[in-house]
């Protein structure tokens, strides 16, 4: 035991074999690291390594002459979990062998179940049988068993994950979810998600990369990070929650035209996003929404959610102030409503940057995890070259926003009614107006069909174009810490280091 100047940091400094070397190893109690460094380096300057105490995965002793103790086998700490008490013990794993490139079960067996196993974590595997398996299974289990849910499969086999977890919850706490304005019950117990799907985008937004053997670890270490969750009602009647994309035109046509595609894989996006790209359909229809005032960000931030994000802190402080002045009591908003009508090509809510391997900054960068707020994007009806430049800014650093067709707000709450259902609605008695409804009036001559496009709400289609949203800070808790600052595939690898160290 080492006591440093100052007297007051102590620390424990031993040996430790590693390969064909023997290291210095110490343990600062005090910053919470393990360092570890070759006494003799080969070369000058050669880095000192550490790694949090929080961040050690397990312990295991084996003999100085590398034979290992008793049975031969490695030798686990009586107290596996000492080292924070938010480790998850006991996991329910659902398996979608069908997301993605079909290698679900393969990735959670190679790549997961190991990690788990050497951090004395159980884990009850479910693997899928058909669409909703995991939802209906999560109304029936008993849930307090558990110290977490993980998903193996994409951002669909999350919802369903998500669905039956907030659904449980609800049905437990007697709120009737059909309620647009119920205030919801919270869900703590976190889902972690190895991604394992086609697009993998509420992963790689809430870790920063789409790697199994590094949301692995972020689920053994038992990080948290809250999440935002929108709820989607059409006319008192519930239809699904999102975290990521709820897009109308562009993002929904997309889906629809890919969910027939299917068997392509992942590439079924790239097909029908160029086909959708060609028609370039338009939709009108009006758009009403709240800005949110409560929030310090805005969406034309140079600043990116990152961990430890101060505007989410802000956010779930006023929660906890919130939920001490009026308790789960609904409290009626009378602020203000905007409204926008017109042509779109696309809507794009996002409750998070949306960023995806395939657009790693997202649909909108600067949006938060946490702060209770989501990101309208409008994209006016433009020419299809001015639409491409605005598809090419998923993929690039610019900024996405700088466009005149392109508008974006930061609101709570959302409500959309295409033309169509309007013109319907207002006219339903009158047979033959509801008739020439279907028809293009710009362009009467060419009778072009203007039906209404749909809603991709998380990759999954709703089945109304008229909806009503509303965004419920901090809803549900991931086991993640947010994307971390100057991340890259690189520092994201850096978990393995802690594997090299066992
Ligand atoms: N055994 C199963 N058979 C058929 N469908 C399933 C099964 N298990 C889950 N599903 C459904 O498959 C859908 C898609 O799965 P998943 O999200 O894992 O992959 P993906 O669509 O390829 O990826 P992404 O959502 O990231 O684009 C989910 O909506 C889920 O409900
Ligand atoms: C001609 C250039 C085209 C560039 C197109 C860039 C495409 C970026 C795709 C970003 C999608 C991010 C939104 C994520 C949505 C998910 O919820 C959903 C389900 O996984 N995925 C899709 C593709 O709808
Ligand atoms: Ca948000």
């Amino acid at each position: 035991m080492e006591q440093l100047p100052g007297g007051r940091r102590l620390r424990l400094a031993s040996s430790l074999g590693l390969g064909q070397r023997c290291w210095e190893v110490t343990l600062d109690e005090e910053r919470g690291l393990l360092a570890w460094r070759d006494p003799r380096p080969p070369r000058r300057g050669a880095d000192n390594c550490f790694v949090p105490t929080s961040e050690i995965i397990a312990v295991e002793e084996t003999e100085q002459n590398k034979k290992q103790r008793s049975t031969g086998k490695w030798q686990k700490m009586a107290k596996p979990h000492a080292f924070t008490e938010c480790r998850p013990k006991q996991l329910l794993v659902y398996i979608n062998p069908y997301g993605g490139k079909r290698q679900g079960k393969r990735i959670y067996e190679q790549k997961v179940a190991p990690l788990f196993s050497l951090a004395s974590i159980s884990a009850d595997v479910v693997v899928t049988e058909h669409a909703n398996h995991a939802k209906d299974n999560l109304f029936e289990v008993n849930i307090s068993k558990y110290d977490g849910v993980v998903c193996v499969g994409g951002d669909g086999m999350f919802s369903e994950v998500m669905h039956g977890l907030i659904g449980r919850m609800q049905k437990d706490s007697g709120i009737d979810q059909n309620n647009p304005k119920a205030p919801l019950a919270q869900c703590n117990i976190r889902i972690g998600i190895i991604p394992a799907g086609s697009t993998d985008c509420v992963c790689y937004s809430t870790v920063g990369i789409s790697d199994p053997v590094t949301s692995a670890l972020h689920i053994i270490i038992g990080d948290c990070q809250p999440l935002d969750v929108s709820s989607v009602h059409h006319n008192n009647t519930f239809l699904k929650y999102a975290v990521s994309l709820l897009g109308y035109g562009f993002y929904g046509d997309v889906l629809k035209d890919s969910e027939k595609k299917r068997w392509m894989g992942p590439m079924r996006y790239d097909y029908s996003g160029f086909k959708t790209f060609l028609s370039h359909h338009y939709y009108e229809g009006t758009i009403s929404f709240q800005p949110a005032k409560h929030t310090l960000g805005s969406p034309r931030d140079k600043d990116s959610c990152r961990t430890g994000c101060c505007v989410c802190k802000e956010s779930e402080q006023q929660l906890a102030e919130q939920r001490k002045k009026c308790g789960f009591k609904h409290e009626e908003d009378e602020d203000e409503w905007k409204v926008i009508k017109g042509k779109f090509l696309a809507i794009n809510v996002v409750n998070m940057s949306c960023a995806c391997p395939r657009s790693p900054k997202g649909l909108s960068p600067a949006a938060h995890l946490a702060d209770g707020t989501a990101d309208l994007i409008l994209v006016r009806k433009c020419s299809r070259f001015d639409f491409l430049r605005y598809l090419v800014r998923h993929t690039n650093r610019d900024d996405q926003f700088d466009f005149s067709f392109v508008d974006v707000y930061r609101v709570k709450s959302f409500q959309f009614t295409s033309k169509l259902s309007e013109d319907n609605e207002s006219s339903v008695t009158d047979i033959g107006k509801k008739r020439f409804g279907q028809f293009c009036r710009d362009h009467p001559a060419c009778c072009c069909n203007i039906a209404n496009s749909t809603w991709n709400c998380d990759g999954e289609t709703l089945d109304s174009s008229a909806i009503e949203v509303r965004v419920h800070c901090q809803l549900m808790k991931l086991f993640a810490r947010g994307i971390e600052e100057n991340c890259t595939d690189e520092a994201a690898y850096s978990h393995s280091s802690i594997e090299q160290l066992l």
